[in-house]
């Protein structure tokens, strides 16, 4: 599954109103851009006035007080648009800041499935890439076309009034700009979406490649992942390509569209004031007006491209709040703890279903063991218990309440998933044990630690629990991870543990003894272990041999033994002869 796009005019409602609830914030910055801009438009008529005056010969006195005004002028404009630019860093900051909880916030609140299918790095890059691009827009885009548009407006008014005639000169633009941008625009909307999906690709292909080193080392995957990644960044870099192809027709147009009027003013300028019927001072006054557009009008073209992809990064931002997060409402057990699995079935891809009607009842406190060969759809059931995927069809239960529909903070206080693959965090072992939101002391997490056996372990640490582990800290090799994973899930206190192959990474004694100690560690609660070493099935309340994602065996291992099924042959295989 990919995360969605948010269609325009969810984009537009959100833009809405975010701009209404900070509309005060808003109504300033304009109100300071549009002083801005009125101010800086007196310069030009200062400076004509100077010109006329010099030419029809006025005394010193007069230049000095206009070249006063004109400097007054100057330094209030700059002023202004120093307080206006810094209401519009504040204003993009508050939208910065709200984007990035929200889809952060939500992002959290997704089910794991979810994120798990529709790949971290994307989410990745909707959190941060595009959080930024809409910053970016925010902050610089919106002040500058808002400044832009002011200007040209204030500046066009400026110009009619001052000489209708020589005004008309700037219309020579008006095609030109036109069609440039028309051809320019339905053609750049579907590209910088290529272009920004080409990159959250090649940040999660990365992303994957870095997260699994060690798989990649140890399969010798590098080369098909070093293809991946060109694959991706061939696919973004061509995108990149028609975009800049797009902009060399388009950004020439516009440079050309503002020089043309200059030149038109200039002409009809010479014609009229040869005719008498300009002074020379409103010919510069105009010129000057004309040239301060386009300054404005190259802005608020390229500004535009850039909401354009602040638009787009806010598309995909707001795709990832319409994805269904999990149940926020905490929900009253009906006293079961048994797990009920009715009829459940399962399909990563659409068209293959990897679990075909798991039927299973394993009542609170037992113990079950899951063998079969690879790919039997052993790891997709201990997903579905620990609700990690919901099925596709059918139904995982505890007593009557569906695991799946359990909010994440609930869920975790249910049941466990511990898996063979555990992530240390960059932070110290305290934190690393302690769950959100959970306070131990420092006796129970030595007693958990020691429980999985990792006693000298934290013995020969320089700095005991405050020792800061992963990386850049103290090394912790997996097999020492799988130990810290359990006593994590000890610590959880869940009443059902799924184990998928969780002590694989140990030797056989060490994992022989920690099973050993596990054992009465998690006696009392609801054990589903998914086992490759079929010595722990032994001691098992009951045995479920899977197959071809079905449960073709179901029973205690002397009944499975004494059937002489396919458990009977897997566990006379492996015997030691
Ligand atoms: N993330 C995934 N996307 C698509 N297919 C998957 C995914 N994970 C597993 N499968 C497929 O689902 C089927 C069942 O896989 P699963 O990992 O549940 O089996 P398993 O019995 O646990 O195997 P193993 O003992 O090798 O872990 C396999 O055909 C596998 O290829």
């Amino acid at each position: 599954m990919k995360l969605p796009l948010a269609d325009g005019r969810t984009a537009r409602r959100w833009a809405w109103q975010t701009l209404r609830a900070h509309r005060g914030r808003l109504a300033a910055m304009m109100l300071l851009f549009g002083l801005a801009t009125v101010v800086g438009l007196v310069g030009p008529q200062i400076l004509g006035r100077i010109v006329d005056g010099v030419v029809a010969g006025t005394t010193t006195e007069r230049i000095d007080l206009l070249a006063g005004a004109f400097l007054v002028v100057l330094v209030a404009n700059a002023l202004l648009l120093r307080a206006a630019r810094m209401r519009a860093t504040l204003l993009g900051e508050h939208l910065l800041a709200e984007s990035r909880e929200g889809v952060v916030g939500h992002a959290l609140r997704l089910p794991l499935g979810t994120v798990e299918s529709a790949g971290t790095g994307d989410l990745l890059s909707r959190a941060t890439t595009d959080v930024d691009r809409l910053d970016f827009a925010i902050r610089n885009a919106a002040p500058e076309i808002t400044t832009a548009l002011i200007t040209v407006l204030l500046t066009g008014t400026a110009m009619v009034l001052t000489s209708p005639l020589l005004a008309c000169g700037m219309l020579i633009a008006v095609p030109l700009m036109v069609f440039s941008t028309r051809w320019y625009y339905p053609r750049s909307l579907p590209t910088l979406r290529r272009v920004m999906a080409g990159w959250a690709d090649v940040q999660s292909s990365t992303h994957e490649s870095v997260e699994g080193a060690r798989t990649v080392a140890a399969l010798r995957l590098g080369g098909r992942r070093i293809a991946r990644n060109e694959q991706a960044l061939d696919s973004a870099v061509t995108a990149e390509c028609r975009h800049r192809g797009l902009l060399t027709v388009w950004l020439p147009c516009l440079e050309l569209s503002y020089v043309l009027p200059i030149g038109a003013i200039l002409l009809i300028g010479g014609w009229a004031y040869w005719g008498g019927s300009v002074e020379i001072g409103t010919v510069i006054t105009v010129v000057l007006y004309a040239q301060a557009m386009s300054n404005p009008f190259d802005e608020l073209f390229r500004r535009l491209e850039e909401l354009q992809t602040g638009y787009t990064a806010l598309q995909r931002i707001l795709g990832v709040n319409q994805v269904p997060t999990a149940a926020a409402e905490r929900q009253e057990l009906d006293g079961s703890r048994d797990l009920v699995v009715r009829d459940a079935r399962f399909a990563y891809r659409e068209d293959r279903e990897v679990l075909h009607g798991i039927d299973l009842t394993v009542p609170a406190g037992q113990r079950l063991v899951v063998v079969g060969p690879s790919g039997a759809g052993k790891s997709t059931l201990g997903r579905l218990i620990a609700g990690i995927s919901r099925p596709t069809s059918g139904s995982v239960a505890f007593g009557r309440t569906e695991i799946a529909d359990l909010p994440p903070e609930q869920l975790r206080g249910e049941v466990v998933l511990l898996t063979q693959e555990q992530h240390i965090f960059a932070c110290t072992l305290r934190d690393n044990l302690a769950l959100p939101d959970q306070d131990f002391t420092d006796g129970q997490l030595t007693d958990a630690l020691k429980a999985v056996g990792l006693q000298e372990w934290l013995r020969s640490l320089p700095d005991g629990l405050d020792t800061v582990l992963g990386a850049g800290g103290h090394p912790v090799p997996a097999s020492r991870a799988q130990q810290l994973a359990l006593a994590r899930v000890l610590l959880a206190d869940p009443h059902t543990v799924v184990l998928d192959e969780a002590t694989s990474l140990l030797d056989n004694a060490t994992s022989r003894e920690l099973e050993q100690a596990l054992a009465t560690l998690l006696d009392g609660r609801t054990v589903i272990a998914i086992a490759h070493r079929l010595h722990s099935a032994r001691n098992a309340d009951r045995v479920a041999v899977m197959s071809d994602g079905r449960i073709v065996e179901l029973g205690s291992h002397d009944e499975l033994l004494a059937a002489g099924g396919s458990y009977a042959e897997l566990y006379r295989v492996a015997q030691p002869s």
